[in-house]
């Protein structure tokens, strides 16, 4: 039967990139991308915005909603420093097994656990499965009218903290007004959203960057 877009994708980090060379993986996921099928990675646009929160950040304990095929997964990972860890969630076993696959290439195994499952059933459970305490940053990109009810769960299961950063992908497209409207109006949270594009295209498109005021 005819291959699925993520197996492509993975075919194209095999042929392109140097294992063990984050940088490699995600140039080569961004060339796919851009000229051969378009899929639904942060990108390179975005993931600049996204490197400068990292970078600046440094943060210990990261999760990541929404692994799908890895490349926002590796682009954290390869900032992060000795020992700290980044949880990743994702409830499609076709796009978590590419995912490791993509992982592993760029050689970030030991600081990334991709957990196959839904966020709503992993986030009540972080504490006493994974020993978290409190995560320092939070990378939102999976299913847009789940960003609102798990940062509820988050806030609801102490697992954000003073400082916490969540930082949400496609806020304009597709779009999550509910969630929008929830971190720029609520006492909680300082908010502030990057302009961008929509991966590998012209269409509008920005990261919203929400502080956790506690
Ligand atoms: C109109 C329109 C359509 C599409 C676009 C283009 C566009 C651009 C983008 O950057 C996008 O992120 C998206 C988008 O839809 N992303 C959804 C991403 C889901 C991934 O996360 C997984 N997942 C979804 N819910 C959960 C969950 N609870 N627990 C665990 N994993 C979950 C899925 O298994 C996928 O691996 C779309 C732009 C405009
Ligand atoms: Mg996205």
């Amino acid at each position: 039967t005819r291959s699925t877009r993520p197996q492509r994708l993975l075919k194209a980090v095999r042929k392109r990139a140097t294992q063990g060379d984050p940088q490699s993986v995600i140039s080569a996921i961004d060339h796919f991308c851009r000229h051969s099928e378009w899929a639904m990675n942060v990108g390179d646009e975005k993931g600049s915005i996204l490197d400068s929160v990292v970078s600046e950040l440094n943060p210990e304990k990261v999760l990541e909603l929404g692994t799908y095929c890895g490349y926002s997964t590796v682009r954290i990972a390869r900032l992060l420093p000795p020992g700290a860890r980044l949880i990743t969630l994702e409830f499609n076993a076709d796009y978590a097994a590419i995912a490791r696959q993509v992982i592993a290439w760029a050689g970030l195994e030991d600081k990334i656990q991709l957990v196959e499952g839904a966020s709503e059933d992993w986030i009540p459970r972080m504490k006493e499965h994974f020993g978290i305490e409190t995560f320092d940053f939070v990378f939102l990109d999976h299913w847009k009218h789940r960003y609102l009810p798990d940062t509820k769960l988050m806030e609801d299961c102490g697992l954000l903290r003073k400082g916490t950063v969540l930082l949400a992908d496609n806020v304009i497209c597709p779009g999550v007004p509910d969630y929008l409207e929830y971190v720029r109006n609520s006492l909680s949270y300082k908010s502030c959203y990057f302009k961008s594009h929509l991966e590998y295209t012209k269409a509008e498109d920005g990261l919203e960057k929400s502080v956790f005021l506690g």
